[in-house]
Order: C-alpha cells, then sequence, then structure tokens
C-alpha cells in the first residue's frame, strides 16, 4: 500500500490515496498498526483520500486506537494539499466531503505547490447529540465538571467532532496528561471528546495543548483550534479573531458574525513510502 506522510502544524497522519490503492477490510486496525511510533510508520492516525460523488474528494479519518472520526482540521488541509499538488483536481476552490459535511477550502500556492489553505470549518455546534447532557441550554455552553477530586469548569463545542475546553492560568503537564485522560472517558461524553487547554495571551492571541480522543497528546488540533476560539468569544475572554499556538506551529482563527468558523494553516508533504505491513 504506498502511503505519504503530512503533516499540518505538527499533527501528523498517514495519508493514503484510494483513489487508486486498495485497502484491507479492517480499517480500524490498519489505523493502529501504521500509527504505532516504534512499530509501524509513526502518526497520529490515518487519513483516507476517497472519491466522493458530492465534492471534489472524500476525507476519512482514524485515530492512533482505530476509532474514526467525523472531522480533522489539520488532516483537511493536507487534504487539499495532496488533492492539489498530485493533480486529482487543479482548482484554487476545493469541497471536500467529511462525516461532519461538505467544506470549502481556500488554497495558497507558491511555486505549483499549497503551502496554507484556508477552511470553512462551518457552524459550531453548541447543542450537539455528542455533547449530551452538558448543552441543554443556550450558550454560553459552560458547566462545571467534576474530575477525580476536583471540579473544572469546561465550555463545549462540537465542530462535527466533540471538544471540551478548559482555560487555566498555565497549562502544565499535569493539566495535558492527568486531566485530559479523565477528561477523555469522562461519563458525561458517552463517545468520548477531545480535551483542549487553553491559556490566555491577549484577546486575539492564545496557547493551547491538547489531549485528543483516541491518540492522546498531540502537537496540534484544527477542530480543537476551532473550538477553543469560539469557547474564547462564548465566554468573553477573546475577540474574533485569534492566533493560537500550538506545540506545533500556529494556526489563525476566524469566529464571522455570519457564524462560521474560519481557519487558516500550514500543510506540508515529508515522505512518501510503501506499507508492507507487519510481516
Ligand atoms: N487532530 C484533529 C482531530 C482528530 C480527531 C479527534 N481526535 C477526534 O477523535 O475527534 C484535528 O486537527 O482536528
Amino acid at each position: 500500500m504506498k502511503f505519504t506522510k503530512m503533516q499540518g502544524a505538527g499533527n501528523d497522519y498517514v495519508y493514503v490515496n484510494c483513489f487508486k490503492e486498495i485497502l484491507p477490510q479492517d480499517i480500524p486496525n490498519l489505523a493502529k498498526q501504521v500509527s504505532d511510533r516504534h512499530k509501524g510508520i509513526g502518526s497520529d492516525g490515518l487519513i483516507l483520500i476517497c472519491p466522493s460523488e458530492k465534492a471534489d474528494a472524500q476525507m476519512r479519518m482514524f485515530n492512533a486506537d482505530g476509532s474514526e472520526s467525523e472531522m480533522c482540521g489539520n488532516g483537511i488541509r493536507c487534504v487539499a494539499k495532496y488533492v492539489y499538488d498530485h493533480g486529482i483536481v487543479q482548482s484554487q476552490t476545493l469541497k471536500i466531503e467529511t462525516g461532519a459535511g461538505i467544506l470549502s477550502l481556500d488554497l495558497d500556492i507558491i511555486d505549483q505547490r499549497v503551502s496554507q489553505v484556508r477552511v470553512n470549518m462551518g457552524r459550531p455546534i453548541l447543542n450537539s447529540s455528542e455533547i449530551p447532557t452538558l448543552l441543554t441550554g443556550d450558550p454560553p455552553v459552560n458547566a462545571d465538571l467534576q474530575v477525580g477530586d476536583q471540579t473544572i469548569q469546561v465550555t463545549c463545542v462540537s465542530m462535527g467532532n466533540p471538544h471540551c475546553v478548559s482555560f487555566v492560568d498555565e497549562i502544565t503537564d499535569y493539566w495535558v496528561h492527568e486531566i485530559g485522560p479523565q477528561v477523555e472517558v469522562h461519563p458525561m461524553f458517552p463517545k468520548r471528546i477531545n480535551a483542549e487547554f487553553i491559556e490566555i495571551i491577549s484577546q486575539n492571541e492564545m496557547i493551547m495543548r491538547v489531549w485528543e480522543r483516541g491518540s492522546g497528546e498531540t502537537q496540534a488540533c484544527g477542530t480543537g483550534a476551532c473550538a477553543s476560539a469560539v469557547a474564547g468569544v462564548l465566554t468573553g475572554r477573546t475577540e474574533r479573531n485569534v492566533l493560537i499556538h500550538l506545540p506545533g506551529g500556529d494556526l489563525r482563527l476566524e469566529w464571522s458574525e455570519s457564524d462560521e468558523v474560519f481557519m487558516t494553516g500550514p500543510a506540508v508533504e515529508v515522505y512518501e513510502g510503501v506499507w508492507t505491513g507487519p510481516q
């Protein structure tokens, strides 16, 4: 199976061109195998670039534990780069089908290669069945979450996939590695959840680390950055334009007055290879 390793703000996935490649039936198991950083290729998960009847291409995304997610913000920028750079569709605007609907993307092209992508990530969902108990009222969708022996204040936002955002004074490993995994599997979230930890720098700038559902800490999460930008506005901490610094790079976010979230960030191809599978 031919694959391409790509990363967006350090969030790295194995991408497979399903316009050409035929995959084994058990894709969750394939995702687990290729993602393994010691015995596989090593990645935060597996992303399939597939034909679509409704858009230029379809993206399917699997976390490192084999679970499938509805959406991947850093992934969709890389899918757009792949589709353009590999000549599947050479248009500066693309439509990609995801589990969260069909999204529109604008490509920034330098020397005939995509360098940056601006994605219309759609409207945040503030009353989602994926985040059932917390989101029963009007926004702000804030709640107190009991985690171990402490209560943390969270803001829950779905970008097609679910996110639980906590604003903290200082983001430490304690938050990401101790609290993050407990938030992920908290009984309040039956489909599990991605946990973002945010330090505010100013009304237009924040720092973020994430504990991702199904993959653990990653260097960036695009949908998590969108959810955090929305949560910043909902809680009165930030304005609608915000620059988010993540361990793997920066993402620029805008929550427009028309209620759509726009995310701009890099997409990078790292290398191509052939997966022969565990022997
Ligand atoms: N890193 C991604 C999100 C990947 C999926 C997530 N772990 C989930 O299970 O919802 C991003 O950039 O959005």
